[in-house]
């Protein structure tokens, strides 16, 4: 379906038991979408099939309409993916590093490099350009890898914990490139324990547990499932839907 950036469909992988068990998802295009669940559900597993990093058993994954099982490269072009723990090159300065990521994706040099300094400068890193990256903390790596993500401007941002450990001024930093992403027409898809996260950005919100979707919606509808009051808040919502903690 052309109006989906995202739509997995009877996805299951397993590793001697059930990771993800025949999981349905879609996210429409322009949407902000947030994928929680207790530790184990099977999120990253979701999410590494949704990117054509790992093969699933059974089941298919399109994005934005291309197929990624039958032709991953068109698939793969139109999305960034974040995974929970990025690398980026220690030898390498941020802007090397933008060049390096840009040029797979057959982006030259000079064509990058306006894109490069502005995420660069969304990021608050333009005053390390010129630094090697082994010097960068852990959050600043996060963001730089975060910008290597979206060099190519993909359509489809699919970003594993991206928050998590990041000090409130890169939060914020990363808050507002992902909601900005969104304004300009983009997608979002991002799993999340920050129950905060989900509730102020996402539009709507996935619960994954035991590998399978078992609630989907806006917050209202998920009190609603969940039988809570308009006070009720995602942590109420978590836990009554899961029976685990975040
Ligand atoms: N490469 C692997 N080999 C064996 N088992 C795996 C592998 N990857 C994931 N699993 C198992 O699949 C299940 C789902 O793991 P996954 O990492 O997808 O969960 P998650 O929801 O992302 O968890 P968390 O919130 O802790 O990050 C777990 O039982 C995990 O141990």
């Amino acid at each position: 379906m052309r109006d989906h950036a995202l739509r997995l469909q009877s996805l299951s992988k397993s590793f001697g038991r059930p990771a993800v068990d025949q999981l349905d998802l879609a996210v429409r295009r322009g949407e902000f979408y947030a994928l929680l669940g207790p530790n184990g559900a099977g999120k990253t597993t979701t999410l590494r099939m949704a990117t054509g990093l790992l093969a699933p058993d059974s089941g298919s994954v399109e994005v934005l309409g291309v197929d990624m099982l039958q032709d991953p490269a068109a698939a793969k072009r139109h999305l960034a993916y974040l995974p929970d723990e990025p690398m980026v090159y220690a030898k390498l300065k941020p802007t090397e590093y933008l060049e390096f990521v840009a040029g797979l994706w057959g982006i030259s040099a000079e064509e990058a490099e306006p894109r490069a300094r502005q995420l660069l400068d969304w990021l608050d890193l333009s005053q390390h350009a010129n630094e090697l990256t082994e010097g960068f903390s852990r959050g600043m790596k996060q963001k730089l890898a975060l910008a290597g993500a979206l060099i190519h401007a993909p359509q489809l941002l699919i970003l594993d914990e991206p928050l998590t450990g990041l000090d409130a001024a890169a939060a914020r930093q990363v808050k507002d490139l992902l909601q900005q992403h969104v304004a300009d027409g983009g997608t979002v898809v991002l799993t999340t324990h920050i129950l905060e996260v989900a509730e102020r950005l996402a539009e709507r919100i996935g619960v994954i547990r035991a590998g399978r979707l078992i609630a989907e919606g806006t917050l209202d509808e998920l009190r609603a499932l969940a039988g809570l009051g308009a006070d009720g808040t995602l942590e109420d919502v978590f836990l009554q839907l899961t029976g685990v903690p975040a």
